[in-house]
């Protein structure tokens, strides 16, 4: 397999000439462990999957674009090995012989080709900006109309299932500089309870810390107006998505002192501009899988600006391509007053990039070289390739007769 490495340097755009195409497709599921068992309301995660999706064009550029989703079918309508399916058979039909200097009309036809799979258009869509910014010498970013910001703040999530072992987590995080802002994962156990393991972490961390919650959905309404007044006495500044309902999400909103945001409910620009005309949240957590790509996100990030509802970059728990992406559409945004929490890869325990994405200083480094400006290291991958070669073990087969 071909390196990124092994890209023309610079080549000029050859959109003058008009002659680059997609020649080659290509997927693969990569299963990764991570360093603790990961507790939401919906699952627990011991692994992640990344859907990589490579691109090959016939300049020699090649691009890598990545697909995950948290807890198998739980989180949402795409899986790691559906996005494979669908992009090998319905969507890199459509790619090879496109122009690939024209992204965004090949996203338009394949978005007129191919219904929801916002997941799976956002890994190719990265991929194929990955490879024009290789083409052209320019990041992502300034693909995408150019950034803002060099670096994005990081939160970290702390979701072990126990008090204890979260605050010893985010001491460590604050120690070693790498997380001020810390997400907790509730809504599993009873909201007393959770109220109280809120509590106690922003006890602990002091001032020192913003502490903010994610239910994921887990409340009824009922349920919300018991837990907001006890999170607003905790010192907790944000609740995410504590219940399903839009309309009840809008009603919340408002009525306590403590931020509201949407994040399951946005499912990209129609979502936004609903739940924007309702007033329905004060923050929008914005997720390129689940907006549907990186212009799309940008598209759900002018929404909000236009409604003044505020920012964050939320993640869906990716691996280095799909963070690093996020990362290139949210230097693009306007606003981004609750920072990001393109944490993913830190959950991960083993690197897939010659060179790891930079965590300084409690922010994330947004690359300024070509394309997503990342490296695949194509040895390691190969080991964690789903469909990797294995050893057969036992005893040697017996020759048929
Ligand atoms: O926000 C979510 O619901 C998904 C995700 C983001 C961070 C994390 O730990 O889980
Ligand atoms: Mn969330």
């Amino acid at each position: 397999m071909q390196q990124n490495s092994c890209q023309p340097e610079n080549p000029g755009f050859a959109a003058a000439t008009g002659s680059v195409v997609i020649d080659k497709v290509e997927t693969m599921l990569v299963d990764l462990p991570t360093i603790r068992p990961h507790k939401l309301s919906m699952a627990t995660m011991s692994g992640q999957t990344l859907m990589l999706v490579r691109v090959r064009c016939s300049d020699g550029t090649v691009g890598i674009g990545e697909g995950t989703t948290i807890g198998g079918l739980a989180y949402g309508g795409e899986s790691p090995e559906g996005m494979k399916l669908a992009i090998d058979t319905y969507f890199a039909p459509e790619m090879i012989g496109a122009d690939a200097n024209r992204v965004p009309a090949l996203m338009a036809r394949l978005h007129k080709g191919i219904r929801d799979n916002r997941f799976a258009k956002c890994a190719v869509e990265t991929a194929l900006f990955d490879a024009l910014g290789h083409r052209t010498g320019l990041p992502v970013s300034e693909l995408l109309g150019g950034r803002l910001r060099d670096r994005l703040p990081v939160a970290w999530t702390l979701a072990s299932g126990d008090t204890g072992r979260d605050i010893e987590e985010a001491m460590n995080m604050l120690a070693t500089r790498r997380h001020q802002i810390f997400k907790l994962k509730i809504g599993r156990k009873s909201v007393r309870e959770d109220v109280a393991h809120v509590a106690a972490i922003k006890k602990a961390l002091g001032d020192q810390a913003s502490v903010r919650v994610d239910v994921n959905m887990a409340w009824t309404e009922l349920e919300a107006h018991h837990g907001l007044p006890g999170l607003v006495d905790a010192g907790c500044e944000l609740v995410e998505q504590p219940v399903a309902s839009v309309d009840a999400l809008a009603r919340l909103t408002g009525k306590f002192p403590i931020a509201v945001m949407a994040d399951e409910s946005l499912m990209g620009p129609a979502t936004a501009f609903a739940i924007a005309r309702n007033a329905g949240a004060d923050v929008f957590a914005i997720k390129t899988e689940q907006s549907g790509g990186l212009q799309a996100a940008q598209h759900v990030a002018a929404i909000a600006d236009a409604a003044q509802i505020e920012l964050y970059g939320g993640t869906m728990l990716e691996g280095a391509f799909g963070t690093i992406s996020s990362a290139h559409a949210f230097s693009t945004f306007r606003q981004l007053q609750w920072g990001t929490e393109l944490f993913g890869p830190l959950l991960l325990t083993e690197e897939i990039l010659t060179q790891p994405l930079e965590y300084k200083d409690f922010h994330l480094t947004v690359p300024t070289t070509p394309g997503l400006g990342i490296q695949l290291d194509e040895d390691r991958v190969l080991h964690f390739r789903r469909d990797r070669p294995r050893k057969v073990v036992g005893p040697a087969a017996t020759p048929a007769v």
